[in-house]
């Protein structure tokens, strides 16, 4: 049976936007962009370049999971940077059958695309923490792991094949 929730995660600049979004048009599923969850006070400080603290987060994931759970349509794809093993299962247990798509690349080149983007609140300078704060997801149930620095059509391609 086809999965009805993928979450699509990893550090700032991994793609998690653009694949999730890619993945939910071809699946013909909707699309959730889980920086529109964030509190404003959580934008103020990534903004400020501040990183943020679990405490921080919790609020936010929640937020993330209620939403999954609101839509109607499957699958429901979710961009979201998840990246410790208990944000992961708080989704997991609030999301029945959650596949995981870990999106990885270095952070050389995660740095550049960043520096490259405009118009995001999130800058680069707060790579290092995204680094420090991931757990990767390798091991876990119902994960794949997707190479980001191939561009972007060979990284579509990948993820639409583990999706089926
Ligand atoms: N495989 C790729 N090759 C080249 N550029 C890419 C690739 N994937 C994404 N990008 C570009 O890298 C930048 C970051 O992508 P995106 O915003 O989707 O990442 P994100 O993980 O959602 O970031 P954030 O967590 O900060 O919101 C964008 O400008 C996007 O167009
Ligand atoms: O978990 C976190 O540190 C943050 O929430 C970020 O990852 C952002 O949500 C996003 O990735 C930036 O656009």
């Amino acid at each position: 049976m086809a999965a009805p929730f993928w979450l699509v995660m990893g550090v700032s600049g991994s793609g998690k936007s653009t694949v999730a979004r890619a993945l939910a048009e071809h699946l013909g599923g909707a699309f959730i962009e889980g920086d529109d969850y964030h509190p404003r006070r959580n934008i103020e400080l990534m903004s400020q370049g501040k990183a943020l603290a679990d405490a921080d987060r919790w609020p936010w994931l929640a937020a993330v999971a209620e939403a999954a759970t609101r839509v109607d349509t499957r699958p429901v794809v979710i961009a979201c940077s998840a990246l410790k093993r208990g944000y992961r299962d708080l989704l997991r247990e609030r999301l029945p059958g959650l596949r995981v798509l870990f999106l990885q690349a270095g952070p050389d080149l995660l740095h550049a695309r960043l520096d490259a983007r405009r118009d995001h609140f999130m800058k680069a300078g707060l790579l290092r923490s995204q680094f420090a704060d991931l757990e990767p997801p390798v091991g876990e149930a119902g994960v794949d792991v997707l190479d980001v620095s191939r561009p972007l059509p060979a990284v579509v391609e990948a993820a639409l094949r583990i999706a089926g």
